[in-house]
């Protein structure tokens, strides 16, 4: 590749407080020159004019929102000298190549290269002048005294322009991908003190920042954030339990958007392995791509997935911008993992889509993987205990992404601290697409995990969890679903009205006789059931149906198996306790429909895998009295908490209203005390009792005649 020739601005020094202030003119006609884009992105320039002057920066931006050009363009601006890129072994290589094939001097220093190469490049950095701009190296070499002592040398001649650290959440052990080796990068701030430091990450963590600044020993950085909403990548999440066949679902997404390039990522090698040989029977052509393949079959995957010979990688960790779709073939390990991925795609702002599919065995291994590492580190160090129960929380959050009927872009955000209404997602994620959709599949997925439980299996479908308060109890509510959710909820009309405007629309013969009116009256009121009816199939679509409470309950009563097993001294009976928690949901969201009510189950059961006994007993307080009362096993349970009692109270004032309006569940108006008082007929049993007594020879002037008249105008 020929080298373009340099196009350095005008600097006088290179030095650190140097105040020289580059414009952005001048730098955007370097960007323009070397990559041809037309102006720089966010918060590009404000890094890389920090950086010029000497101050150390630490840039907060999104997956592909162009964090390399704020060390790229520095690292051209200077007439001589080196930036020093820190950063994971895979995105050298990229890099690096991508560098080269614009004819800038960019070179990585790694154990997988040939001594020869590596020789060159030492040359070269040690000789005078060196015309190398980028030099890539992992963390651990910079650990290495050898590499430190050379490093001194070139800063000693001034020729130590910057120290970009990439992926700088590999600093924290609060990150999603913690790396000791990069914990080493802590003395760069004080053995190079007039070198300015740039810290670049894509993990928005408040808490991972704050570690990585100070972990750092950053002086006074200059801190950019953007958002980190990637409006151009549609989320969706498949459910693999509700699927004949996985592989095949994956290959028809992958054929129905053309020979678009993607990854799939998978939790361990031999899955990417074998999901490759699937794609490959499937007609796709596809690729594993992991650390555990010999250095040149892995670079020679790469090659022919960059040189599009290869339409999708396996990967566990790759990049290419033009990526169209990034599929999690198994639930990632946290929110922040997953960002990052999925961000992969799209990286050129052209429309993509990130694919999550779902499992349950995937989350019990992976949960499994999580309490395995949380066992054996919080035995050989308290201090790691809280790094390891963080490792459960974060993955928890994942599983809610998959398991909530809410807002998918909205739920990304929150995770991020970022407050944001769901309009911003304009429909570009499942379930603001697709809401009726994904509550059916959750539905489903709920019953179909109770089934599997019940077949034998100790575990439930979800467990687990953040630590979810009363206060923030219902995590998955957002005012946007809860207006849509309303909409659907079931009306209070006035029957009686309803029928009798309905019958001003009728015609009725003026001179009819009684049993004319009384069979026009019959008719008309059949007519309007019927009519309500309908309307009441379509509003119960949405509505919760006995057999999801029942599924539900199911769900909770596990849990709080669970829970009891975990905490040892729980008086509380489990079948009371699992109604009781079921009650308190349908009651809270039974009527907004089904999606905010399997939330509120769903996160009842996260809150159960972590509760203390202190707050269990608090929350089940209000059956404490019952707890002495032989177990029932019916939904039904005659448990009467404040909750239950409101319930039927509501069904008692519904059963005066005809038939077709009973409460939602019918169970709870049975369990009522009030249930046992005689029903009132409708006008058509009215009249049809009133039609089979006509016929009866009269017992006595107006006994039930008289007393049926009177049900009449209380209806
Ligand atoms: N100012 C710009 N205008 C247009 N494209 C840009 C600009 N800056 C960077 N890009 C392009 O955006 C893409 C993503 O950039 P980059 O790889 O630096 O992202 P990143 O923030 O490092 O993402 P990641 O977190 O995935 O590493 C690249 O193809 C890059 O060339
Ligand atoms: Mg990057």
């Amino acid at each position: 590749m020929m080298k373009k020739s340099p196009l350095p601005l005008q600097s006088s020094s290179s030095r650190r407080n140097d105040n020289h202030i580059y414009g952005k003119e001048a730098l955007v006609k370097l960007l323009r020159w070397h990559f041809g884009y037309a102006d720089f992105r966010g918060k590009q320039l404000d890094a890389i004019q920090a950086i010029l002057s000497g101050r150390d920066c630490f840039c907060l931006m999104p997956t592909g929102g162009g964090k390399s050009m704020c060390y790229q363009i520095p690292a051209l601006v200077k007439k001589a000298g080196i930036v020093l890129v820190v950063c994971p072994l895979i995105d050298q290589e990229n890099q690096v190549a991508a560098l080269k094939e614009k004819g800038i001097a960019a070179e990585y220093l790694s154990s997988t290269q040939t001594s020869s190469v590596k020789n060159k490049i030492h040359e070269e950095i040690d000789s005078g002048r060196p015309s190398l701009r980028l030099l890539y190296v992992t963390p651990e070499l910079i650990a290495t005294p050898g590499f430190m002592s050379k490093l001194t040398k070139i800063c000693a001649r001034g020729l130590l322009n910057l120290i970009a650290i990439d992926e700088a959440h590999c600093i924290s052990s609060w990150g999603h991908d913690f790396r000791p080796s990069y914990r080493k990068l802590s003395s760069l701030r004080s053995h190079f003190p007039s070198v300015p430091i740039l810290a670049l990450t894509a993990t928005a963590a408040p808490k991972v920042q704050k570690d990585v600044i100070e972990s750092l020993c950053l002086q006074d950085p200059l801190v950019l954030k953007s958002s980190f909403n990637r409006p151009n990548i549609y989320y969706e999440v498949r459910y693999k339990d509700l699927l004949n066949d996985v592989y095949s679902d994956l290959s028809n997404v992958l054929k129905s958007d053309g020979d678009v390039c993607a990854i799939v990522y998978c939790l361990e090698r031999t899955a990417c392995d074998d999901l490759s040989a699937h794609l490959s029977k499937f007609g796709i052509s596809s690729a594993a791509y992991h650390a555990g393949l010999n250095d040149k079959l892995r670079s020679s995957v790469l090659e022919d997935w960059i040189s599009s010979k290869i339409q999708v990688v396996v990967a566990t960790g790759i990049d290419r911008k033009d990526v169209r779709i990034v599929c999690h073939f198994n639930i990632p390990k946290s929110m922040e993992a997953f960002y990052q991925e999925s961000g992969r795609a799209g990286r050129d702002q052209l429309l993509s889509k990130s694919l999550l599919y779902y499992g349950i065995d995937d989350r019990k291994r992976m949960e499994f993987i999580l309490r395995n590492a949380e066992g054996k580190k919080s035995k050989a160090s308290n201090a790691q205990e809280g790094f390891s129960k963080k490792s459960l929380t974060d993955f928890h959050q994942m599983v809610e992404y998959c398991e909530s009927s809410g807002c998918r872009r909205k739920k990304i955000l929150e995770n991020f601290g970022e407050q944001v209404s769901a309009s911003l997602c304009k429909k570009s994620c499942d379930c603001c697409k697709h809401p009726n959709l994904v509550a059916k599949y959750l539905e489903e997925l709920t019953t179909t995990s109770v089934l599997r439980n019940k077949g034998g299996s100790s575990q439930i479908f979800m467990s687990s969890s953040s630590c979810v308060n009363e206060g923030n109890f219902s995590e998955f509510w957002n005012r946007d679903d809860e207006a849509s959710g309303s909409e659907e909820a079931i009306s209070d009309s006035d029957d009686g009205i309803e029928v009798i405007r309905r019958l001003g629309h009728s015609k009725l013969p003026k001179k009819s006789g009684f049993n004319e009116k009384m069979d026009f009256l019959q008719r008309a009121e059949e007519k309007y059931y019927e009519s309500k009816h309908e309307q009441s199939n379509k509003q119960n679509k949405n509505a919760v149906s006995d057999s999801l409470r029942e599924s539900s309950r199911q769900r909770l009563l596990n849990a709080f198996k669970q829970a009891r097993e975990r905490l040892g001294d729980i008086k509380h009976q489990v079948e009371t306790s699992a109604t009781f928690l079921e009650n308190e949901c349908y009651k809270k969201y039974g009527k907004t429909g089904k999606s905010f009510y399997y939330s509120q189950v769903a996160s009842t059961v996260r809150w159960l895998s972590t509760t203390t006994s202190v707050e269990l007993t608090d929350r089940l307080g209000a059956i404490a009295s019952s707890a002495s009362q032989p177990e029932t096993s019916s939904l039904a349970s005659p448990t009467l908490d404040q909750g239950h009692q409101e319930h039927t109270t509501e069904c008692f004032e519904s059963s005066v209203v005809p038939k077709t309006l009973t409460c939602a569940s019918p169970i709870e108006c049975f369990s009522s005390p009030s249930a046992k008082l005689p029903a009132i007929p409708s006008f058509s049993e009215f009249i049809n009792s009133k039609k089979a007594k006509d016929k009866q020879p009269r017992r006595s002037p107006g006994g039930v005649e008289k007393n049926s008249e009177k049900r009449m105008k209380l209806q």
